[in-house]
């Protein structure tokens, strides 16, 4: 069984601190804190050491806390075999707190970072910034990280960051002017959403999440409502067949089919939305399509639809409980009425996930979009790119420095606005509620940038959807599914793969037989 490395809630840097400031409430001290998270840095940077002939180190140590815990790694790491050298942006007597007292801790020399060299080091700590980083890194601390990220690569040597590597916000993964690229990144208690969302992920390389003497009981306080998308937030809800079940139990999906010259596009997503467990598949083909659909399938089965009235004929039978609609079927009038035919009234629940032209159509008028989900039978899934993003709910301009806003935030906010499930895609896909809860996924691989790969995504989230898996999960558990068959397939994916390697998802998730 597949195991999800971190713990399921991820927090903003302000929860962050409320988990720290309600855990020293309670007793624990801020520089027992501290202790434990340096001593999780510490181990991190000797098992980079053992992969390694060489035993020095260098940690760069920030004003505040990050510093800190800079300072106690470098008394936890030194020892008769490894050398540590600290260097600090902030003479010693300007620092407070438990970072003054970490210092304090410390009897070594401590360089100021301006002239510390890099030569002969095999292994930098970086503990410049971390929750604490509240604007754009510039002058001598700018140069010190572009300093370190110039060695890095020309070196060949490995760099681990404190929390967060020092520029990159912990809470929109924006760079702040400039910031470390590390190797790895070891953060306390929770992962925060900027060591998901880009950029900064690939700043963070491999995330290790230490505990710290936090107890989960204080997320009781904190509710967070973002969460790591990995089976440990949805696996409780994964539909899995019944011995007893049969296919009618599994639901029964519908997917929209374009013309003769576009129909590969939908079988795709029919293909996958069958691979993903709904129990029976139905491409709705227009009539022209037919010889060329039917000539094309097998276990998808086939019955003709002419435009939105074909639609709305297909759909007065209540055991089609989600329906698909988007790849393939053009920008236009046309593609709209089938939407508002998909979306009309019925007397089912039924599902409908919208992506690609479907989405597009209403780029003009979101607002009839949005009327039309308002009134839908069942839930309402949309799978936008970052182009259709921003032609759906507008390229908000440029937000100022001071605040950026992210990927996670832009994707609650559309959910709200629209009132359906709205699910970003892109190596860091989102997909958040209109309630407020988000999921971000872990799971990438650069492999799925390939044609018909959203199609087939948009089929996932329909087949687990017509199983009744409830829509926030079921939108993450299919991108999850999707991301994690291209891990598997790897080099050389193309979208017809995907499908084809969900069994072996399938297998990742489901319990051995005992
Ligand atoms: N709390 C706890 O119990 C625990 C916390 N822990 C550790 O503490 C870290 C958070 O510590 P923190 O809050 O002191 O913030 P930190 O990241 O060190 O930076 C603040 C300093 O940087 C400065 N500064 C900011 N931006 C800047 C810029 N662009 N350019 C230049 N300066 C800038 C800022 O200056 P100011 O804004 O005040 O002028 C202030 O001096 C957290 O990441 C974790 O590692 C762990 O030990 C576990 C227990
Ligand atoms: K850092």
């Amino acid at each position: 069984m597949i195991q999800t490395p971190y713990p399921v809630e991820i927090l903003t840097a302000a929860q962050m601190a409320r988990a720290d400031s309600l855990t020293i409430a309670e007793g624990v001290s801020g520089m027992s804190l501290m202790e434990k998270a340096a001593d999780a840095v510490a181990r991190a940077a000797n098992q980079f050491l053992q992969k390694s002939s060489g035993r020095r180190v260098l940690v760069l140590c920030g004003p505040g806390n990050n510093g800190g815990d800079g300072y106690v790694a470098a008394r936890l790491l030194r020892s008769p075999r490894i050398k540590v050298r600290v260097a600090s942006l902030t003479p010693r007597d300007e620092l407070h707190g438990d970072a003054l007292a970490a210092a304090s801790a410390w009897d070594g020399p401590v360089e100021p970072t301006e002239t510390a060299s890099f030569q002969g080091v095999d292994l930098v700590i970086d503990a410049l910034f971390g929750a604490g980083l509240s604007r754009d890194i510039q002058g001598p601390a700018a140069e010190l990280i572009q300093r370190l990220n110039k060695w890095r690569r020309e070196s060949g040597q490995n760099v681990i960051a404190v929390d967060t590597p020092s520029g990159v916000d912990g809470s929109t993964g924006a760079v702040r002017g400039v910031a470390v690229e590390a190797d790895a990144t070891v953060t306390f208690f929770r992962l925060k959403s900027g060591h998901l969302l880009l950029p900064g992920r690939v700043h963070c390389g491999q995330i290790v999440c230490a505990h710290i003497g936090i107890r989960s009981r204080v997320l009781k306080d904190i509710a967070p409502n973002t969460f790591v998308n990995a089976p440990g937030y949805w696996l409780d809800s994964l539909p899995l067949p019944r011995i007893e079940g049969h296919k009618y139990v599994r639901g029964h999906a519908a997917v929209m089919s374009g013309g003769p010259s576009h129909t590969g596009a939908a079988r795709l997503a029919a293909q996958a939305a069958l691979r993903a467990g709904a129990g029976l598949v139905t491409l709705a083909s227009p009539s022209a399509a037919m010889a060329i659909n039917a000539g094309a399938l097998t276990s998808v089965m086939i019955r003709e639809a002419d435009g939105a009235a074909g639609l709305t004929a297909l759909l007065a039978d209540p055991r089609l409980n989600a329906v698909a609609l988007g790849p393939g079927l053009g920008v236009g009038p046309a593609t709209r009425a089938q939407v508002e035919a998909a979306l009309a009234p019925a007397t089912n629940k039924r599902s409908c996930v919208l992506d690609a032209d479907a989405l597009t159509s209403f780029q003009h008028d979101p607002q009839s979009l949005w009327g039309l989900i308002g009134a839908a039978p069942g839930p309402v899934v949309l799978t936008p790119h970052a182009g259709e993003f921003a032609r759906l709910f507008g390229a908000k301009e440029e937000p100022p420095a001071e605040a950026p806003v992210s990927k996670l935030e832009r994707a609650r906010a559309a959910a709200r606005e629209s009132g359906a499930i709205v699910l970003y895609k892109g190596p860091d896909t989102v997909v958040a509620a209109p309630d407020g809860r988000a999921t971000i996924l872990i799971e990438a691989s650069p492999w799925l940038a390939t044609a018909g790969s959203g199609d087939t995504l948009t089929g996932i989230i329909a087949g687990l959807l017509a199983q009744g898996m409830e829509p926030l999960t079921a939108a993450s558990c299919g991108a999850w599914m999707h991301a994690r068959a291209a891990a598997i397939f790897g080099p050389g994916l193309i979208a017809d793969d995907i499908a084809a390697t969900l069994p072996q998802v399938w297998r990742e998730l489901t319990p051995a037989p005992t």
